[in-house]
């Protein structure tokens, strides 16, 4: 089955200018449906093709995409990049589910395209950035810290994979700073109580109807704890992040995760 941008497709004229060809994975979805009006609204990119479950994935190649975007599941995402790689398709990647094994093999497949780009970041919301950058900053300051995220339940990733890349950042900073685990004196616990440890660092996961994206990390010391804070209350928080790569990734050949470095942090 094939699809494509049909029905919002440009004048064949504007396929010669220097609009930039995006095709869409999982444009039908909650993210991608957003990504699809987020492009079509920018002047300077073009939609070429938009390709969902079941569809055919080669319609992206066939439309001449020089970026796509991925916002698909963490099942099937790794197929996709390949895809896009064998085809010299620069990839901007929302999926979550990404772990070390995962990023060293994109970037295997990456090195015999050394003009490539890819880049993966479980967040592309501009406050969810900053958050896991100040998290990071005070982690050395606290003994104690945890993660709690909270989303929509229609989500099927626990937790998110930005609780798990803040915890991870976290606790990078926790070792480089020398501290010990944090206090915890449980020895008797429900499963599941005490979260997921994510390199030592409890993560918890909520999920509730009327939410979207949201994350709190709590850092506690002696007589005072700080919250830091961040909620997307819609998918429109992503946008300006995503659009941000696309623009950049043909700039930026090999894998990067995050897109920390494309806002100068
Ligand atoms: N990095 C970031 O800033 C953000 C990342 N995310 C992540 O993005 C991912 C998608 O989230 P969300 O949009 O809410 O999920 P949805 O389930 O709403 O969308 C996923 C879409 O991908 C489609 N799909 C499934 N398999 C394929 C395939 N092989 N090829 C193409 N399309 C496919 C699905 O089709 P069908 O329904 O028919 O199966 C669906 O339309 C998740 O991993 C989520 O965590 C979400 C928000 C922000
Ligand atoms: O599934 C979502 O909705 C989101 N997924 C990403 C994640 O798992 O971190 C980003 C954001 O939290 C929304």
């Amino acid at each position: 089955m094939t699809s494509s941008a049909t029905d919002q497709q440009p004048a064949p004229a504007a396929r010669e200018s220097s609009l930039i060809p995006v095709g869409v994975l999982g444009a039908r979805g909650r993210m991608g449906t957003e990504v699809v009006k987020a492009v079509n609204d920018a002047e300077d990119l073009e939609l070429v093709a938009m390709v969902d479950d079941g569809e055919w994935l080669f319609n992206v190649a066939d439309a001449g995409a020089q970026v796509v975007v991925d916002f698909t599941r963490p099942d099937v995402v790794m197929d996709n990049i390949r895809f896009c790689i064998d085809n010299n398709i620069h990839c901007v990647v929302g999926t979550t589910g990404f772990d070390e094994a995962r990023l060293a093999t994109v970037a295997e497949w990456l090195e015999p395209k050394p003009e490539l780009g890819v880049v993966i970041a479980p967040n592309f919301g501009i406050g969810a950035i900053l958050l896991m950058r100040f998290a990071q900053e005070a982690a050395r300051f606290f003994p104690s810290v945890e993660v709690v995220e909270l989303h929509h339940p229609n989500k099927v990733d626990a937790p998110s994979g930005t609780a798990v890349r803040t915890a991870r950042l976290v606790a990078a900073a926790r070792r480089a700073a020398g501290l010990p685990p944090a206090p915890d004196a449980t020895t008797d616990a429900l499963p599941g109580a005490r979260g997921a440890d994510v390199e030592g660092v409890p993560v918890h996961a909520v999920r509730l109807t009327g939410l979207v994206a949201h994350q709190e990390v709590l850092l506690g010391a002696a007589g005072e704890s700080l919250t830091i804070r961040h909620d997307s209350f819609d998918r429109a928080s992503f946008m300006p992040g995503v659009l941000l790569a696309v623009r950049e990734i043909g700039r930026r050949p090999g894998l990067t995760v995050g897109i920390e470095g494309f806002l100068g942090l």
